[in-house]
């Protein structure tokens, strides 16, 4: 089945700034799609791309198996822009009228649906809406067609909680519908609920990509330990340990230490097998903590593996 989105070793450069690296990207039919990053990475320097309003400077864009910059490939996509410009002199109605005429929008009822679901007033003027409100009307608009794919930058942004879950849920029915979603964001848990695949971008270079659960498995898992109250704590041999990183004793005095762990656990668990320890927790791990490894270090478990002593002045309960 032809995918609905292919990147092939796209390259984008502004002047001798390179914004995206070789990017190579794969969206098939019927997925939720989470295109993560920090502020800069190149999310929107990609989406241009795919919506056929920027050009890479080299490899190749493909969207529906055809160049992005063909009308027709437009009119497939449901398209939320990370600004989304608007006339001002029209009402909301107005607007959604405007845009379904250009889709050749037939049937109005699932777009009325979703006028109710998102709280939006359509007799209100665009000039003086929030960004929240103005966001929620980008969301109809984009939704309203049953698009076979939709590509949305930065979706929540400006959104409300409750709008939040709103919105979740409409994605969701679109994938159930067999429809595909494109979502960029900065901030992970908005992304993880609802995305089969994720790509997570840093520096304009893919750090990782691959199904949600496979990244949550891969993902560094941070481990508490509290050893016997007559055992010597070895936190500089834990820190030694490959595979561990931030190791930190809890307490000055105290017997508790937490650590990250990347990879399998075997070794950690062959060495503590050695000692006397009280308990051993892990809590479910965190994607969001997983990835700002990636943001922040590169790789998880590149992190240098030092042992912290917390500052005697510090609160010793965290
Ligand atoms: N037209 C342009 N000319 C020069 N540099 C640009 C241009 N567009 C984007 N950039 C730069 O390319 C990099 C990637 O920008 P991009 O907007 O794609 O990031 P992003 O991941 O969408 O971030 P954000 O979450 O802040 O929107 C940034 O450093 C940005 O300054």
């Amino acid at each position: 089945m032809t995918p609905l989105i292919e990147c092939t070793d796209v390259t984008k450069k502004f002047g001798d700034f390179t914004a995206l690296s070789q990017l190579n990207l794969t969206v098939p039919p019927s997925v939720v799609y989470g295109y993560l990053g920090p502020n800069g990475a190149g999310k929107s320097t990609t989406i241009r791309m795919l919506m056929g309003l920027s050009r890479p400077t080299s490899g190749r864009v493909r969207v529906f198996g055809q160049d992005p910059t063909e009308p027709e490939v437009r009119r497939r996509i449901g398209y939320l822009p990370g600004e989304l410009r608007l006339d001002e002199r029209l009402t909301v109605g107005q607007t959604l009228t405007s845009w379904g005429r250009l889709r050749g929008l037939r049937d109005t009822a699932y777009r009325d649906e979703l006028v109710q679901r998102f709280g939006v007033d359509v007799s209100r003027k665009v000039r003086g809406l929030s960004t929240g409100n103005r966001r929620k009307v980008g969301l109809v608009g984009a939704f309203m067609a049953r698009p076979e794919l939709l590509i949305l930058d930065e979706p929540t942004n400006g959104l409300d909680p409750l709008m939040q879950q709103v919105f979740l849920t409409t994605v969701e029915e679109a994938r159930d519908n067999g429809q595909s979603v494109l979502l960029s964001s900065h901030i992970l848990s908005e992304v993880e609920r609802v995305a089969n695949l994720v790509a997570v971008l840093q520096d304009g270079k893919l750090a990782a990509s691959g199904p949600t659960q496979e990244l949550r498995r891969r993902a560094a898992q941070r481990f508490h330990i509290t050893f016997a109250e007559d055992e010597d704590v070895p936190l500089a041999a834990l820190a030694a340990l490959d595979g561990a990183s931030a190791v930190e004793r809890r307490r000055p005095d105290g017997q508790e230490v937490s650590l990250t762990w990347a990879g399998s656990p075997d070794a950690l668990l062959t060495f503590l097998a050695g000692h006397r320890i009280r308990t051993l927790t892990a809590p479910e791990p965190d994607l969001e903590e997983a990835f700002l490894e990636y943001y922040q270090q590169g790789v998880p478990g590149s992190r240098s593996s030092t042992a912290k002593e917390p500052s005697p002045a510090a609160d010793p309960v965290r």
